[in-house]
């Protein structure tokens, strides 16, 4: 089933209102535009190596590759989040969110957005909630005011972060919005719990297909290898060039899109489709993942194979081609696209470039379990445990 209907009188869907049309614009245009996602590249840069290096020292013994991708994507969105500020913040800050996903994995983002209306209605979870959310909210709290008491006001667009932004979104009130610190509170928590988890999920399953599928593997690190080497540097600026990276990230978010069933919709008008009457205020869930693996529109279907998108060059994911929507579509569609896939394709071009990765004794390419868990994202259900194998290139062939 692709997209389900159903008449709600559940407060858990509330319709937009204007405070969450004023956000997502906010959102789409000041905090996670192209430009601003280009500002925090040395942050990426940065992050991932340390990660490098790290496992350059593990060399030879397995790793647990999932949860050091969570901790590396966490790390880059606090620093573009909170800047420098996040530092004295950053262990609490990580384990109140790993606390939250814990306690949310029951959930997906058609139950989280607009987080404010979550809150109303779990239930059983209330009081755990309710007591994480007052830490957070202190926290952040702190953040806030620790960035409107610094002495030098960010003048440079480049120095900005997620806060600096929206404080001064604040300042200057548009059209009689204002946005209030709980406002600014709720944004940058939204961007953590959306973010985080989708992106590192994403690179892990993509590690994931690659350690199933050792072909696929074997052609994207010839290519990321090829294009560092001429380049003579390790970093974003040839990232554009690796067009078979990018159609593995895009093969993988074919099959695995962690955002499975987008944000719900409510039909505005009675229609009908393929006969059946659809009653205006309908709650209309779409599935994305059962889009992304139907048969009438991709050929064997549940095969990995990257290639795909080079015989159709046109499939994107920007909403337009309704067969491959992981990112979602219209208005509701995900404002972190650019940030998502600029800390994806970096990190699996720098952990390919660096490492070749074999499977723990015993395993088998073909044996690798890809069995799911449905949360807030859809994560494989076990960790993925590899072993790093460090990459010289003066000594390869
Ligand atoms: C590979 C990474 C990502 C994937 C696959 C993804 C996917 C999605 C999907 C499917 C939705 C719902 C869209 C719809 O219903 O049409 C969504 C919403 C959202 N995403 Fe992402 N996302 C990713 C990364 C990010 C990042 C990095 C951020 C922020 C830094 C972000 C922020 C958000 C927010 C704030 C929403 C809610 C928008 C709303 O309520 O209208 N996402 N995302």
């Amino acid at each position: 089933m692709e997209i389900l209907f159903y008449n709600s009188t559940s407060t858990a869907f509330s319709p937009y209102g204007d405070y969450w049309r004023r956000v997502k614009k906010i959102s789409t245009i000041e905090l996670l535009n192209t430009k601003r996602v280009q500002s925090f590249r040395s942050i990426r840069e940065e992050e991932v190596s340390n990660l490098v290096n790290w496992i350059s020292t593990k060399e030879g013994s397995p790793i647990n590759f999932t949860s050091k991708v969570y901790s590396v994507n966490s790390c880059i969105t606090l620093r573009a989040a909170f800047g420098t500020k996040s530092e004295g913040h950053r262990d609490v800050i990580q384990s109140v969110m790993q606390e939250t996903l814990e306690l949310l994995s029951g959930f997906d983002l058609v139950d989280l957005f607009p987080s404010i209306g979550m809150l109303q209605w779990i239930t059983g979870i209330r009081s755990r909630l309710e007591k994480l959310h007052q830490e957070i909210d202190r926290m952040l709290e702190n953040i806030i005011n620790e960035h409107k008491q610094a002495a030098v006001k960010v003048s440079e667009e480049n120095n900005k972060d997620l806060v600096d932004v929206l404080l001064k979104v604040q300042e200057d009130v548009d059209d009689g919005f204002h946005l209030t610190t709980d406002n600014i509170k709720a944004v940058i928590w939204d961007i953590f719990l959306a973010g985080t988890d989708t992106t590192s999920t994403t690179i892990n399953w993509a590690m994931a297909e690659l350690m199933k599928n050792p072909r696929s593997m074997k052609k994207t690190q010839a290519e990321v290898r090829q294009v560092f080497n001429r380049i003579g540097t390790v970093d974003e600026s040839s990232i554009s060039e690796m067009k078979f990276l990018k159609a593995v990230v895009k093969e993988t978010l074919r099959l695995h899109p962690p955002g499975a069933l987008l944000a719900p919709r409510e039909c505005r008008e009675r229609c009908v489709m393929n006969g059946l009457e659809i009653p205006i205020k309908t709650k209309v869930i779409v599935n994305a993942w059962a889009i992304g693996r139907d048969p009438e529109y991709w050929k064997e279907a549940e095969r990995f194979s990257p290639e795909r998108f080079f015989e159709s060059p046109l499939i994107d994911y920007r909403g337009t081609s309704f067969e491959y929507i992981p990112f979602g579509a219209d208005r509701r569609m995900c404002p972190g696209i650019s940030f998502g896939m600029a800390n994806t394709e970096l990190a699996l071009a720098m952990l390919l470039y660096h490492f070749d990765w074999k499977l723990p004794d015993g395993i088998q390419h073909d044996d690798l379990d890809m069995t799911e868990i449905f949360g807030i994202s859809i994560r494989r259900k076990d960790e993925l445990n590899i072993i790093p194998i460090v990459y010289h290139p003066s000594l390869a062939a």
